[in-house]
């Protein structure tokens, strides 16, 4: 990897820890390499002599930091839990490692204790500017800390990641008392960890400033186009993340969630009156009506708020005013926030709407979220596999979040809600259909349709189909799921199923049923037929209606679908036959008998036909007069003779080292 280095630095970096300048530059190199969780791994080159170190850990921020040092000649080659080995401009150095205190999220910063050749004890200090400025004795180079700050301050708001780097050496009394209380600290059995929280907090403070590091966070590609679908998908992106404010808003502008025509409401503030104050004034703000539609940018607001705030405003009455507030935003952006507020938000919609949540991130501290939120999804990436662990749902790249929700999680929604109704329906109509003769013979107890016909109604006439249109059914093609993300819509809508739906398939199960016993029964009343013969009828007439009425409905046929309805049909009759061969079963020949007679054929053309005339006319008067989106995307779909796009693919990463 090539590191491009400022010469200047370099120079006064070899320059030797005897100068000022020279020593705190020393210093802020040994900090980066040696104030980390990162681990190198010698890798072997062709060249035996020639050796590749790579820098392995779950922060990216640290590998890069780790990186940085190393072009400027202090390179980390060892480490193991007592000591380091820095190479240092062609010098190997072993620094003991005489304690870490590890980065946590109300600290937001960690510290190494190291013990130098020179036999002096320094501990280093890297963490977030807000944490670290106030343990930074501001009267030590007080011209670096100004500095420092307004580099800080230009460094975030281009959206660079800021660290923050501090040393201080402790004399022999110092560590001594430091080391005894770590040591108590460390062999608790009890409370562990807030006793070395506390060792850290008295440890870390007075440090004077060594310097500040940006980072370039890169999105990921295609995130800005995938946040724009999901808004344009009705869905509310909002945004929680660690970071500092001014990084959050910038990244919040190159992600295309905030943009300038926005009215921004900020919030931050460091006591519950200030939060109850802002809150009541952004509220009267969010209130005016404004000109432009509901989903022009000019009119909507973007709320961003900080995690100093959320800690007086979550679980506090305040919470009822965030909640309005947010709910009249378009988009929350939340700043500086811990992992536990981060799942603190998401409940504080769960717990108010019934919206669906849904949580994604990569980190360790997006793991609360993840799995307090109704889906969770993890990206697996550069920060460890905490967040894919916890999560529902695993993916590598954000922009795979647009085809799961917009593609697959519209099929997924329409197939659940026809098949549900199609299943209350191809059971109801067979059990009706037994119940009418149970009515008409006046509950005698007899039985037309033979048992094994009841038994294998749903085992093999009509299973099938079920199951694999319920898998394989597309109402529409990927692309144009895409390429409208309106059309998820329809699953917010509620439009595949909900109670008129489920009425009306339920008037329709009801006359089906009637058109399906009552056609025989009238068209044999004055024959001399037996039960088993018109029972027979009734199987048969049943199981042609379920599967001719679950083709009607399939918008993707292909040839299992094809196989599994007509193949269930034949089947059907397979084993119509074959009962009725059994000689020692009621009703032996009784469908050899039947089908010989036109009457048979007859029937069942009728019963077809007009158990499905309903269903038909009220479909196609619906089509025609109030077409939903899905059906005029299907339309458009078929006349611009884009069928094949049903495969398409959605366009992948090259692979690349
Ligand atoms: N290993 C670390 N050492 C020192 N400081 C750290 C370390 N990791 C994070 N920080 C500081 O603590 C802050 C909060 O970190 P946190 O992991 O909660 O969120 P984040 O990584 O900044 O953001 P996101 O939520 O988007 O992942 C960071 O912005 C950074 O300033
Ligand atoms: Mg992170």
């Amino acid at each position: 990897m090539k590191v491009r280095v400022d010469r200047e630095l370099v120079r006064l970096s070899r320059s030797g820890n005897d100068k000022k300048t020279g020593k705190q530059i020393y210093d802020f190199f040994l900090a980066l390499a040696a104030c980390n969780t990162i681990v190198p791994i010698v890798v072997d080159t062709p060249d035996p002599v020639e050796k590749l170190i790579d820098y392995q850990g779950e922060s990216p921020d640290e590998q890069a930091l780790v990186y940085a040092a190393a072009a400027y000649g202090f390179m980390l080659i060892e480490r193991t839990s007592g000591h380091i080995v820095i190479d240092i401009h062609g010098d190997k150095q072993r620094f003991n490692v005489l304690g870490m205190h590890e980065f946590d999220s109300d600290r937001k910063r960690m510290s190494v204790i190291l013990g130098c050749p020179d036999k002096t004890v320094k501990v280093f200090v890297k963490g977030a500017d807000t944490t670290m400025f106030n343990v930074i004795d501001k009267s030590l180079n007080s011209d670096v800390v100004k500095a420092t700050e307004t580099h800080l301050h230009s460094y975030s708001s281009i959206g660079l990641r800021t660290l923050v780097i501090g040393m201080r050496e402790l004399s022999s009394q110092e560590f001594e008392q430091w080391r005894s209380s770590y040591e108590a600290a460390t062999s608790a059995l009890m409370g562990r960890a807030g006793l070395l929280r506390r060792v850290a907090i008295n440890l870390e403070k007075n440090l004077s400033i060594l310097g500040a590091s940006g980072i370039e966070d890169k999105l990921q590609r295609g995130v800005p186009e995938a946040i724009e679908s999901l808004r344009t998908a009705g869905i509310k992106v909002w945004v929680l993340t660690g970071d500092k404010q001014e990084t959050a808003i910038s990244i919040g502008y190159s992600s295309k969630l905030l943009t300038s025509a926005m009215t921004r409401i900020v919030i931050n503030n460091n006591s519950i009156e200030s939060c109850r104050k802002s809150l009541e004034d952004a509220l009267v703000t969010a209130s005016v009506p404004r000109a432009g539609t509901s989903r022009d940018d000019a009119s909507s607001i973007a709320l961003i708020i900080d995690g100093t705030s959320l800690v007086y405003i979550l679980d506090s009455e305040l919470e009822e005013q965030l909640f309005e507030l947010s709910s009249k935003c378009a988009v929350v952006l939340c700043c500086r926030v811990a992992p536990l507020q981060k799942a603190g938000i998401v409940m504080l919609i769960k717990k108010r709407t019934k919206d669906l949540t849904l949580a994604i991130g990569d980190g360790a501290n997006d793991v609360s979220m993840i799995q307090k939120a109704d889906v969770g999804i993890g990206i697996s990436g550069q920060e460890g596999r905490q967040a894919v662990m916890a999560s529902d749902f695993a993916m590598a790249q954000f922009r795979f979040l647009v085809p799961l929700l917009l593609v697959h999680g519209h099929w997924n929604y329409q197939r659940m809600g026809y098949m549900i109704l199609y299943n209350f329906y191809r059971n109801a109509v067979f059990v009706l259909v037994l119940f009418w003769y149970a009515l008409f013979t006046a509950f005698t107890l007899s039985t037309a349709i033979n048992e094994w016909s009841s038994v294998l109604y749903s085992v093999i006439y009509t299973s099938v189909p079920t199951i694999v249109v319920g898998i394989l059914d597309k109402d529409l093609g990927k692309t144009s799921l895409l390429k409208y993300p309106q059309l998820y819509g329809a699953g917010q809508r509620q439009e595949s199923y909900n109670s008129l739906l489920f009425w009306l398939t339920m008037a329709d199960t009801l006359w089906q049923s009637i058109v399906a016993f009552f056609i025989p029964l009238l068209a044999y009343w004055k024959s001399d037929i037996d039960g088993p013969s018109i029972g027979d009828l009734w199987t048969l007439a049943v199981v042609f209606l379920v599967n001719l009425h679950l083709a009607m409905d399939v918008t993707t046929w292909n040839w299992i679908i094809h196989a599994s309805i007509w193949g269930s049909i034949v089947a059907t009759i397979i084993c119509v036959i074959i009962i009725d061969s059994i000689v020692i079963l009621p009703g032996y020949w009784a469908i050899f008998n039947l089908a010989g007679d036109g009457m048979f054929w007859i029937c069942l053309i009728v019963i077809v036909v007009a158990s499905l005339i309903p269903r038909f006319v009220v479909k196609t008067l619906v089509q025609h007069y109030k077409p939903s989106d899905v059906q005029i995307a299907g339309e458009a779909e078929k006349f611009e003779g884009i069928m094949e796009s049903r495969s398409a693919e959605i366009e992948m990463n090259q692979h690349h080292r």
